[in-house]
């Protein structure tokens, strides 16, 4: 998606979002720019502090008073904010709890899922107008260990084609959670009830009690959240995919999503996006998975047993 691929727009109930501003194909992707709070030049900064905040957090160990006195200690003056004040801070953290997207640690096969840390915190303020939605059409990559320039980008790639004027959105968190746990997360971290397509069929779904939602990390972070809905590994998705086909289609509208865009490789949880168009326009059927990294064919994603016989390890 290149930069004039989307366009901003107030959305009725959901702040503003970005909107496809032309037919984007599928794997097509925009840049997106790392911002540091610290060394940010003025205007940035306004930037930075015009992004939406939900509700007040709750008091944590991350308190402002005691990040201010931290950040003041540590950075030199000069590379202060203008204005650098405790309410300033405040105002950053709270910013950045809405906005910011977890820089994952790298995906190893032997760290459970939600024992896998963030290593970082960046917001990229276009980004950060991506909504939120539980069948997303777009995910994000981030490729903070290749080496180079740019590596600090965080690159957001459509999942399939978007038609021009279909609101681009992310899933905040992997996407096999549950119900319960999405709604909980986003309630209490975004600030909104999902009302999206998916929410609408699985409220009425009988939920697990014994479910106990994420973990409590409080960013924008997307598919390799450090929580996978709290049930040691295994996640909401026996439902959407049944014992092998027997489930309706009424029941289960979304399987096929998550049999094309979730990975299996592992319990990644990853999600599979299609690598950008070939030179020549056509699509790559090659998918790559955002947290394990991944290719797999289109045909063996496709195939009735879902097998993961994967291209790459
Ligand atoms: C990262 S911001 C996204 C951009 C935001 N809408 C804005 O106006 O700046 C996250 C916030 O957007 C809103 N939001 C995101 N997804 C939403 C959705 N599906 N429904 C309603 N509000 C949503 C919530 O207020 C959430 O705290």
């Amino acid at each position: 998606m290149a930069g004039d691929a989307l366009r901003a727009a107030d959305l009725p109930g959901r702040g503003r979002g970005l909107l496809a501003a032309r037919n984007i194909r599928e794997g097509e992707e925009p840049l997106l720019f790392l911002l540091s709070a610290y060394s940010l030049p003025e205007p940035s900064l306004r930037v930075l502090l015009s992004l939406s905040s939900a509700a007040t957090p709750p008091p944590t160990d991350q308190d402002p008073a005691s990040l201010h006195a931290m950040v003041a200690a540590l950075v030199p003056p000069q590379m202060l904010p203008p204005g650098f004040s405790p309410d300033l801070t405040a105002a950053l953290l709270s910013k950045d709890r809405t906005n910011s997207f977890s820089i994952m640690e790298p995906y190893r096969p032997e760290v459970p899922q939600p024992l896998r840390k963030a290593r970082a915190y960046a917001v990229y303020p276009r980004a950060s107008l991506l909504n939120h939605d539980c069948l997303p059409n777009a995910c994000h990559f981030d490729y903070a260990d290749r080496p180079g320039p740019g590596n600090t980008d965080i690159v957001v790639r459509a999942l399939h084609d978007i038609t021009e004027g279909r609101e681009v959105c992310l899933s905040y968190f992997a996407a096999n959670w549950q119900y319960k746990d999405r709604q909980q997360r986003l309630l209490e971290d975004y600030g909104f009830r999902c009302e999206c397509e998916r929410c609408q069929v699985e409220s009425k779904w009988k939920q697990d009690d014994d479910s106990d939602g994420g973990d409590g990390d409080d960013t924008m972070e997307e598919e390799e959240e450090d929580g996978n809905g709290g049930e040691g590994g295994d996640d909401g998705m026996e439902q959407e995919e049944g014992d092998g086909g027997s489930d309706s289609d009424d029941e289960f509208p979304h399987s096929y999503f998550f049999v094309r865009y979730l990975c299996n490789h592992g319990e990644c949880y990853g999600m599979l996006a299609p690598l950008p168009p070939l030179p020549n326009g056509e699509p790559s059927h090659v998918f790559e998975c955002n947290v394990c990294g991944n290719l797999k064919n289109e045909d063996e994603i496709d195939a009735p047993d879902g097998g993961d016989s994967s291209m790459a390890d």
